[in-house]
């Protein structure tokens, strides 16, 4: 069994931020929070006849918008949170038990981007991939692991369906017609996509001000479905299209019936620049011990992904050069934040350093 150094601290019961723990100011406070009502995030019923030039709209503009109608049923987002509170408070030793093995992804730990930063993070996470969740979570939770695993089978089978709906509806709005739709792009080859879910603990924190909880980054996938439970909240997007020098860091609390939708880092390569891959972060709380499940939907791991033709200037060629999601995954576990400039056709000297 791993042992229990500090750098497994227990962060239910922190009476202040360790050293190992407490983030430096410059990083916690590199943008203003934005305080004004124009920045607020889209808000979109994606039932709705225009739902897809609306959302195209926020995907450009922002990157990220509240889903509404879409459709989950509540009582499955309760369930799969009360799972994930039930496992993120087992003891450490039994979450660490699970630790990814044998190159699995799933399993406790900290996410790979942890290991791009000097300090560490006050969360905890869980990640599901793919067919190797019943193993990982029938050694965590033998005495109802078998809940455990059908409600998030549910949440998944659910989760894509959703995510079925939000990919059509971007491809409709970058111009792509039925046929279209069907040939290029996510949905061509639906039924095989990769999947994630991960689910994310955020424990009470005595000083959040000197910590944080997820740091900043973008997704990889094509997109991000989360669910965040009531509460405080903690989420935060850089709202960064205004004149330069002026990004800030933008609240998402949670609001009733809705999922927060975001662009990741191979959407943004579909459609060629347009959608934007929003950057964001979790900050923590004094009072709400927040859990948060994030799906994310890619394509099949040897699918490569390139810029839709329609969308290509064809004098300009695309931005970037198609990659597969392992094949990025990997650039990012080695460049991170510059893994998406690593894949524009004018910088490939970089990755080849
Ligand atoms: C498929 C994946 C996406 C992810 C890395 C991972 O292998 C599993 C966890 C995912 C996650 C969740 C927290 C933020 C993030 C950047 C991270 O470090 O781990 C994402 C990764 C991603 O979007 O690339
Ligand atoms: O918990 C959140 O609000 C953000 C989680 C997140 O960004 C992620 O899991 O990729
Ligand atoms: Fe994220």
């Amino acid at each position: 069994m791993p042992s229990l150094s500090k750098e497994h601290f227990d962060l239910y019961s922190a009476v202040h931020v360790p050293e190992t723990h407490a983030w430096p100011s410059s990083y916690l406070h590199d943008h203003p929070i934005a305080g004004d009502r124009r920045a607020s995030i889209p808000v979109i019923d994606i039932s709705e006849p225009d739902a897809a030039s609306i959302v195209g709209g926020a995907c450009r503009s922002w990157g990220v918008f509240y889903a509404t109608s879409h459709g989950i049923p509540a009582d499955l987002l309760h369930q799969v949170e009360s799972h994930a509170r039930r496992l993120f408070s087992l003891p450490l030793h039994r979450k660490l038990q699970t630790a990814p093995r044998d190159g699995s992804l799933s399993g406790y730990g900290r996410p790979p981007l942890s290991s791009f930063f000097p300090k560490l993070m006050w969360s905890e996470g869980f990640t599901l991939a793919g067919h190797d969740q019943l193993a990982v979570t029938s050694e965590l939770c033998p005495f109802d692991s078998f809940s455990f695993c059908e409600v998030m089978e549910a949440y998944r089978k659910e989760m894509k369906k959703l995510a079925g709906k939000l990919m059509r509806l971007m491809l409709l709005s970058l111009g792509l017609d039925e046929e279209e739709m069907g040939q290029v792009g996510p949905l061509k080859e639906l039924s095989q996509a990769a999947e994630v879910i991960q689910l994310n603990s955020y424990p009470t924190c005595p000083e959040p001000e000197r910590a944080i909880g997820m740091a900043a980054h973008t997704d990889s996938a094509f997109l991000t479905v989360l669910h965040q439970s009531d509460g405080a909240g903690g989420l935060q997007v850089l709202r960064d299209q205004d004149e330069p020098g002026s990004a800030r860091w933008v609240d998402v609390p949670p609001r009733p019936d809705t999922l927060v939708v975001n662009v990741g880092d191979l959407f943004h390569i579909l459609s060629n620049g347009r959608f934007k891959n929003v950057r964001h972060r979790a900050v923590v709380s004094r009072a709400d011990h927040r859990i948060s499940a994030a799906y994310f939907i890619g394509p099949p791991a040897h699918i490569k992904v390139g810029s839709i033709s329609k969308l290509v200037d064809m004098r300009l060629g695309p931005i970037y050069r198609p990659v597969t999601w392992p094949e990025y995954l990997g650039i990012r576990t080695r460049l991170f934040d510059k893994a998406l400039d690593s894949v524009k056709f004018q910088e490939k000297a970089l990755e080849k350093d």
